[in-house]
């Protein structure tokens, strides 16, 4: 929210619009908050907690594109590439959260949600948990508090550098 204040005012003014100043948001408000779920959206995909998936193994020989993957092969989903794929996401690497809207406001673009918790029978066991309680937590911050910079000692704005961890898991 620091580096994308805009943001930051767009979801403040939806909620206020929807939930009012009397009580916090909770899940009943979700379908009303269609840019809460934008900005939920465009975190999991703008820099994914998992870039590289978990490897599944093949339990059969696959075709795929003309290419033979033989039974037993590991296969790494790219969960990052697939982030910031251009032919899918405009300007991927920008922080964006209106590319979901429906066109006029936006781009229409793809939900990330079913890439970012992985794939298939063995899809992240957490992703409901997950994504309601990264959901439930931008909601009731941006509803009772305001983030803004921190300043230095002479009172000037301190712009965090926007650095992640390397590994499995960022
Ligand atoms: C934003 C938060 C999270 C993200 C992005 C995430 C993402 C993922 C991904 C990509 C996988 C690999 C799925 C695959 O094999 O294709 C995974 C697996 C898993 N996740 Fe999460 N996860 C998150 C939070 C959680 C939480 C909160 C829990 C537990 C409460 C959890 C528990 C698990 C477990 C147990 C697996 C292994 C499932 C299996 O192999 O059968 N995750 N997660």
């Amino acid at each position: 929210m620091i580096l994308h204040p805009e943001c930051q005012v767009t979801a403040q003014k939806e909620i206020d619009s929807v939930v009012g100043d009397l009580r916090l948001p909770d899940f009943g408000d979700r379908d009303n908050l269609p840019f809460v779920e934008c900005i939920l959206q465009e975190i999991l995909r703008w820099n994914p907690a998992i870039p590289l998936g978990v490897p599944h193994r093949t339990m059969e020989d696959d075709l795929y594109r003309g290419m033979l993957i033989p039974k037993g092969a590991l296969v790494f989903p790219n969960i990052k590439a697939m982030a910031l794929d251009a032919r899918v996401y405009s300007q991927p690497t920008v922080f964006y959260p209106e590319r979901y809207l429906p066109k006029p406001a936006g781009n229409g673009e793809p939900h990330f949600i079913n890439i970012a918790f992985g794939f298939g029978r063995r899809v992240c066991t957490g992703r409901y948990l997950a994504e309601n309680s990264v959901w439930i937590a931008i909601a009731t911050i941006l509803a009772s508090c305001t983030i803004t910079n921190a300043v230095d000692e002479h009172g000037e704005i301190i712009v965090p550098e926007n650095v992640l961890s390397d590994g499995l898991v960022r």
